[in-house]
């Protein structure tokens, strides 16, 4: 319990605002993208190329949904809201923040999508993606956390500020 789990597109920030989260709170910290590599013993690409979409999926919620930890940071993988049973094991864990940045800042901050290993269907766009996850991210946070025009010191405060309310 009282782990908090950093939902959101890539390319958001998860893993690095995650890590500087769990230093300022004295968690632990956890990248689910590298447990999902530990355990299968590949690279997100590799798993990817070899399983392919459906297969990726799979193996992400079946790992996403065995974490058991406490006082922990996890930053998730972008595509983690596809996994219904993952997404209800983490919020029963401790508190979900959608970290939301519009479409043409995220554009900015991603480049290459296949260099970085997005799961994309044929053909799917990053503006695609958005609008497909977006309301997927919605309807798992327990908060949001709107990081437009913020740095990683301005998103941090205000996460913190937030997660403080939440937990009144
Ligand atoms: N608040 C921020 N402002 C600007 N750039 C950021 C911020 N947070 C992260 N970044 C940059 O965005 C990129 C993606 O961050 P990353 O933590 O890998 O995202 P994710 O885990 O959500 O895919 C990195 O280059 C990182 O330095
Ligand atoms: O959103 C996605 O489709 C993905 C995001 C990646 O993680 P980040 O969100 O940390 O970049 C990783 O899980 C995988 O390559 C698929
Ligand atoms: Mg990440």
């Amino acid at each position: 319990m009282n782990n908090i789990t950093l939902i959101g597109m890539p390319g958001v920030g998860k893993s690095t605002i995650g890590v500087v989260l769990a230093k300022v709170l004295g968690y632990q910290f956890l990248d689910s993208d590298l447990l999902i590599q530990k355990q299968e013993r590949r690279r997100l690409r590799e798993i990817i190329e070899e399983e392919g979409y459906m297969g990726f999926k799979e193996i992400e919620n079946r790992v996403n949904a065995s974490i058991d930890v406490n006082h922990t940071v996890i930053a998730t993988g972008g595509s983690v809201v596809y996994c219904e049973e993952a997404m209800n094991h983490l919020r029963s864990i401790g508190t979900v923040v959608y970290l939301k940045l519009s479409l043409d800042s995220l554009a900015k901050r991603l480049g290459n999508l296949q260099c970085r290993g997005v799961l994309l269907k044929d053909g799917q766009t990053l503006k695609d993606l958005y609008e497909e996850r977006t309301p997927l991210y919605e309807k798992y946070a327990d908060v949001v956390l709107d990081e437009e025009g913020k740095d990683l010191e301005e998103s941090l405060h205000d996460l913190l500020e937030i997660l403080e309310e939440n937990s009144k």
